[in-house]
């Protein structure tokens, strides 16, 4: 019996992986995928056409990056409604509006109008019966401390060229978004609760986790 089996994970769930930059998406994405035989849908950061830009003029680029973004995030969630689910996907849609739209805008790096045009456009995709919000969204959560050394670490140029308080203010930021979201059920994960690179065994503590949280709201909504 496979994990997937083994933990009474559904072969149609689509299992999306959120939290701050650095934080370890990725990887639990390529994890999670590897060990349930899932497919995996990552967002685009090398080829992305603007992120380079972004980091180097936000007031200049931010509405061209959420745009970019949205259409990105929102052909592979097609890409997963077509397939018929057994996805994990780095990143959820909701971070995009959530977190980066909100926070430039607040800090005055995103036009209000355009961010309302980009708010307005972000409903009327996302915030339809025809949407398909994920299973499970799994929050990997850790100290701003930890997460910094993981950005230095990974060394993608426009990250380090960026102040120190950009991050911590998306991490506070993450922390209340977390606390009042309702798109789906939520699993959060500590970062120092398991180490996935140095011991690839506890993927399985993380699936068996993910099965009984599965079991329990699947009872809860019945
Ligand atoms: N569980 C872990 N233990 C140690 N290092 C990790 C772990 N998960 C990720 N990393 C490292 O942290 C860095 C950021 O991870 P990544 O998965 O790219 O984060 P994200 O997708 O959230 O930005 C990478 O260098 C990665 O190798
Ligand atoms: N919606 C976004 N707005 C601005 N920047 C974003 C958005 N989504 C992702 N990013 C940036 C942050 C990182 O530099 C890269 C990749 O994110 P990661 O959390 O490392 O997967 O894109």
């Amino acid at each position: 019996m496979n994990l997937r089996e083994k933990y009474g994970i559904p072969s149609n769930a689509v299992i999306t992986i959120a939290g701050t930059v650095g934080v370890g998406k990725s990887t639990m994405t390529k994890a999670l995928a590897d060990a349930l035989h899932f497919k995996t849908s990552f967002e685009k950061v090398d080829a992305n056409p603007y992120l380079d830009r972004f980091y180097e003029d936000f007031s200049k680029w931010s509405f061209h990056l959420q745009i970019y973004f949205l259409a990105e995030r929102f052909k592979e969630q097609k890409r997963m409604f077509e397939y018929g689910g057994g996805f994990i996907q780095d990143r959820s849609i909701y971070e995009d509006t959530g977190i980066f739209a909100q926070m430039h805008k607040e800090k005055g790096t995103m036009d209000p109008v355009d961010h309302e045009t980009y708010t307005s456009l972000f409903e009327a995709m996302v915030l339809t019966p025809y949407f398909p919000h994920p299973d499970l969204l799994i929050y990997l959560e850790g100290s701003l401390d930890n997460i910094i050394d993981r950005i230095h670490d990974r060394g993608r140029p426009m990250e380090q060229q960026t102040p120190i308080a950009y991050w911590e203010e998306m991490h506070g930021r993450y922390e209340k978004w977390i606390d009042s979201f309702n798109g789906c059920p939520v699993l959060r994960l500590n970062i120092n609760d398991y180490d996935i690179v140095q011991n690839p065994e506890n993927v399985e503590m993380i699936i068996a986790r993910i099965g009984h949280f599965i079991e329990k709201t699947a009872i809860l909504r019945k």
